[in-house]
């Protein structure tokens, strides 16, 4: 019998991850009809799968991105997460859901300013029931991993953008998350810049062996994915390559 990939994460490659079926959005708007953003997108993306999401601006990936990572809620259809529905949950239930399987990562890092950039990737774990001790050692290897042992202990005004960003990733994998959503995660580093952050992104997602989704407008950074999906008046569409 062959042996199934696993990674840093423990989880089988191809393992359901993230589910999304049939999921509906439309915004009201001021005197005209609501403005229906998704109309029944479906999407699956599997442990070990680094998947593009693509499309013009205005289509729908920051909402689709929202409602995945159960930040809004749709007018139809459902979510899951390692297979497990979060149709019906209350917004408590909501939060566990995410706090246990997802990392974020923006195109702005949204790092706490009076804090170093280990207790950034301290914090959440604590939150998450983690023991301090242990939430260091977790923050320092993941810094370390990131080519940021010795920024530890700067404030994030303190590091250039493309090291805050850097912490910004390495906050997002504190958790041990099954899945990263990232929007536009470079989009505002410099295009050399951005390039090296993007490639310890894939790497750490690779090692971590996470399913990622991954807006971006950037047709060379989409090409080193695995899978690139546009949004298509309102549904998800494969585009081939
Ligand atoms: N809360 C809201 N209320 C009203 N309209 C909204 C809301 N959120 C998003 N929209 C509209 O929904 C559409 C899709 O927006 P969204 O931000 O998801 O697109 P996007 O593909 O991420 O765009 P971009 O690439 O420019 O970031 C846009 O027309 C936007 O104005």
């Amino acid at each position: 019998m062959s042996k199934a990939t696993t990674r840093g994460n423990g989880v089988a490659d191809g393992t359901e991850a993230l589910t999304l079926r049939g999921i509906r959005r439309a915004f009201k708007q001021a005197d005209a009809p609501p403005l229906t953003v998704l109309d029944g997108a479906d999407l699956e993306v599997r442990a070990g799968e680094i998947v593009a999401l693509v499309g013009p601006s205005g289509s729908g990936k920051s909402t689709l991105l929202q409602i995945a990572g159960l930040l809004e809620r749709p007018d139809a259809g459902e979510v899951l997460l390692a297979g497990e529905p979060a149709s019906g949950l209350g917004d408590g239930g909501r939060t566990l859901m995410r706090r246990k399987y997802l990392g974020f990562v923006y195109q702005y890092h949204h790092l706490l300013p009076e804090f170093s950039a280990e207790e950034n990737i301290v914090v959440p774990q604590m939150v998450a029931g983690v023991r301090k001790g242990a939430a260091r050692v977790r923050a320092r290897t993941l810094l370390e991993r990131m080519g940021l042992a010795r920024r530890g202990h700067h404030r994030p005004g303190q590091l250039s953008g493309g090291e805050q960003q850097r912490v910004a990733i390495a906050r997002a994998l504190a958790n041990g998350p099954r899945v990263l959503l990232a929007d536009e995660p470079t989009g505002n580093l410099d295009p050399h810049t951005a390039d090296g952050v993007f490639a310890e992104l894939l790497r750490l997602v690779r090692e971590e062996g996470l399913a990622a989704l991954i807006a971006t407008h950037n047709p060379d950074l989409a090409a080193r994915m695995d899978r690139v999906v546009t949004l298509r008046e309102g549904k998800v569409a494969a585009v081939a390559r």
